[in-house]
């Protein structure tokens, strides 16, 4: 049977609207694909926290969490990931790429013309409707 795993991820926009992307590395799970930066989350941590920590650990800056945006259940070959996303902003330093391939702010409407993770579809119409 199929695992389910629980993710988070976080849509961090800026003041000029754009989003911010990263590329997931070749020797990655669902390797070179876009995704919204997130992480598993463990036990006993609130989304907000899990992504405070990841934010912090892999992009060396910190993010206020806001509301969230969705929640998918999407079956990839192997697993299911049950993926919630959570806007969010800078609220101190730059981030710095340290774990991914690349990472870039991206308007919204572009978002699609990134190869995104198939889960993360319904979070991207649903920013795309919201203006
Ligand atoms: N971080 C993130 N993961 C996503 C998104 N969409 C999506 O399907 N996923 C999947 C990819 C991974 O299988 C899982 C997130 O796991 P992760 O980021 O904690 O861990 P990982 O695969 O990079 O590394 P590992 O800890 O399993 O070695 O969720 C997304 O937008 N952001």
């Amino acid at each position: 049977m199929k695992k389910t795993i629980h993710v988070v991820g976080v849509i961090i926009e800026n003041e000029q609207q754009e989003i911010f992307c990263a590329l997931r590395n070749p020797h990655m799970v669902l390797a070179n694909y876009w995704e919204f930066p997130g992480v598993k989350i463990e036990h006993g941590e609130t989304p907000a926290q899990a992504l405070y920590r990841e934010i912090f650990e892999e992009f060396d800056c910190m993010i206020q969490v806001g509301d969230r945006v969705a929640v998918t259940l999407h079956e990839y070959d192997t697993f299911f990931v049950h993926l919630e996303t959570y806007k969010a902003t800078i609220v101190k330093g730059v981030p710095k790429i340290l774990e991914h391939a690349e990472a870039k702010w991206v308007p919204r409407k572009q978002l699609l013309e990134l190869p995104f993770a198939p889960a993360d579809l319904p979070s991207i119409q649903k920013l795309l409707a919201e203006k």
